[in-house]
């Protein structure tokens, strides 16, 4: 029930547009149904004036029937463009709001999700909530309108009719969906999740189809989707025979609610209390009322699926960032001058420190190098410095300010940062560049790839800059992929820069390429690398090597040069 009232008021600025299609379903139901029962009242009424000569009006219900068929046409059309609108409306308004919601939770609370149950969560729970009004309130209301309107009309032939009608269309339009509907629960619910499940599989395997290969893992991953398409298969065939059971059910009572409607109508006639030509009437009045509930069936079905899809949303939704925006932030930091006093950080309560009482002091335009084994915590400093994840406990001072003061999107416009996973996107290397400043020129675009010493190669691309880079940048060397990035933080011209391991997995040339353009992106700016290479020392002011989390020692790199830490950690890479 919670549910279903976030859903309603996720709704409810387009409730004109919903409540427009909804009378517009109404108009076209009960045209049809008018048309009927007026059609079968003419055409009993001539044949009864001409088996008893008598003359009779026909041009006001001809007219009336012909009002009815255009009613329903253009009411159809209608209703189609503005129940369409309305959903097409919803939908980007759905998408544009859950993305809102799951940026702020990037990386550290969406760690723990698959690429492909995001997407899926993205992509077809949105697509099922969208359902929510399409084929849930819309038809819901409509039919209880429409019925509540149709009764009303019947008892001023037969109440008696009018409440065999009102049971039949009960049983048709409640009784028997909501009988499939606990039927369809378990089946529905599996069947998102298996979609869900499938979806992740795939996209798994797309991703990882070199490891699959290289480690002759695909059969088993071909099996694990084998597997689960006979499972949604299954699901999906219940869910199906419940559907085609109850509208065979509904169909039974339909006929059923026609017979006995009969049986209590043709007395009346023949005791002259109602007119023949209404008898005609309103036993096609019984039949094509079930319209109004035909929605009905699928409405109860789709409810199962939008509420196991709704849940999976709010799941999201009400997830809380890890890291949240102070109510008065500070204004944005303008001196890049860093100080780390006793910083204790964890990934979770039960995990070890990360960070455990680190101290670090990054002077404005100073350049500092992080060293140290594997896991003592660099790249957890960097998260902490972005704001993407919190620190427990010590102090981070940024322009003589606490990091906690100041917003995450101001401190993440004030560094750029380059790591060894700097992702670029399957676009042009232009709109990759762009990105760190949209509105940047030619010119700009050029003197930042120059500096990142890549422009020429840019050139000697057959489309220069508009040269399209692949899924990841693949289609650019490891080397060429890094420079681009580091262009693209040279374009975003933010005082402090930094760089996790931006020459890891490099060969020697496209190290020393890349270190070039680094050298020459250090030129003013406060700097933080991440580092085991020992020619990037060379030009760093200081050197911390870092242990466990906490500093080890620190000093100006020649000073450190003779330390055995200093040598085993400084080469690694
Ligand atoms: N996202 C995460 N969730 C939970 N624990 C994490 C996460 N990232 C890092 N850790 C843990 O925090 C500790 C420090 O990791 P971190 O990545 O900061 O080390 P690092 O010095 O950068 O290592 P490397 O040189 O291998 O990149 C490790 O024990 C690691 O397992």
């Amino acid at each position: 029930m919670k549910d279903l009232r976030r859903l309603l008021a996720l709704f409810a600025p387009y409730t004109r547009w919903m409540l427009g299609g909804i009378a517009l379903t109404l108009v076209v139901v009960l045209a049809n149904i008018g048309l009927l029962a007026l059609s079968g009242w003419f055409i009993t009424a001539m044949a009864l004036a001409g088996l008893a000569h008598t003359s009779m009006d026909y041009f006001t219900p001809a007219a009336g029937i012909r009002g009815l068929a255009i009613l329903r046409t253009g009411g159809r059309y209608l209703e189609r463009l503005v129940t369409h609108e309305a959903t097409l409306r919803l939908l980007s308004r759905l998408r544009v709001w859950f993305y809102q919601h799951l940026e702020p939770l990037a990386p550290a609370r969406l760690q723990y999700y698959r690429g492909g149950d995001l997407l899926s969560r993205i992509r077809a729970d949105i697509d099922t909530l969208d359902n929510f009004y399409l084929r849930v309130v819309a038809p819901s209301v409509a039919a209880f309108v429409g019925v509540a309107l149709l009764s009303g009309f019947m008892s001023l032939f037969s109440p008696a009719v009018a409440l065999i009608n009102l049971g039949g269309l009960a049983v048709a339009g409640v009784a028997i969906p909501y009988l499939a509907h606990r039927a369809g629960r378990r089946p529905g619910l599996q069947a998102v999740e298996t979609r869900a499940a499938l979806r992740s599989t795939v996209v798994d395997g797309i991703q990882g189809q070199a490891e699959l290969r290289i480690y002759g893992a695909a059969p088993r991953q071909i099996e694990r989707i084998g597997t689960l398409t006979d499972a949604l298969i299954r699901e999906q065939a219940r869910l199906s025979r419940i559907a085609g059971l109850s509208a065979a059910g509904s169909s039974l009572t339909t006929q059923l609610s026609i017979w006995l409607a009969l049986l209590i109508a043709i007395p009346l006639v023949t005791r002259h209390a109602l007119d023949g030509p209404d008898l005609a009437m309103i036993a096609l009045f019984v039949m094509a009322s079930f319209e109004s509930v035909s929605g009905l069936p699928l409405a109860f079905q789709s409810l199962g699926e939008t509420l196991a899809a709704a849940g999976r949303i709010f799941e999201i939704i009400d997830t809380r960032p890890q890291v949240e925006d102070p109510a008065h932030p500070a204004p944005p930091p303008a001196l890049p001058a860093l100080h780390c006093r006793g910083l204790r950080m964890r990934y979770a309560d039960d995990a070890h420190w990360a960070l455990d009482g680190l101290d670090l002091d990054l002077p404005a335009g100073h350049r500092v190098a992080l060293i140290g084994a594997t896991g003592s915590g660099k790249s957890t400093l960097i998260n902490v410095l972005m704001r993407f994840w919190d620190y427990q406990q010590g102090r981070i001072e940024l322009d003589g300010r606490e990091l906690r003061e100041y917003t995450g999107e101001d401190l993440r416009a004030f560094s750029a940062v380059v790591s060894q996973r700097t992702h670029l996107f399957n676009t042009t290397i232009r709109a990759n560049l762009l990105l760190a400043r949209p509105d940047a020129g030619e010119q700009d675009l050029i003197a930042a790839a120059r500096q990142a010493r890549i422009h020429d190669e840019i050139m000697r691309f057959p489309d220069g800059y508009d040269t399209f880079v692949g899924e990841a940048g693949v289609r650019l060397s490891g080397g060429q992929a890094r420079r681009v990035a580091i262009a693209r933080a040279l374009l975003k011209n933010t005082p402090l820069l930094i760089l996790d391991e931006p020459t890891e997995g490099l060969d020697a040339d496209a190290e020393r390429l890349v270190m070039a353009a680094i050298e020459s992106a250090m030129q003013g700016r406060s700097v933080l690398l991440i580092t085991h290479r020992p020619r990037a020392l060379r030009h760093m002011h200081e050197v911390y090597i870092l242990e466990q989390g906490r500093v080890v020692a620190h000093g100006a790199p020649a000073s450190l040069a003779e330390m055995p830490a200093f040598a085993a950690y400084s080469q690694l890479g």
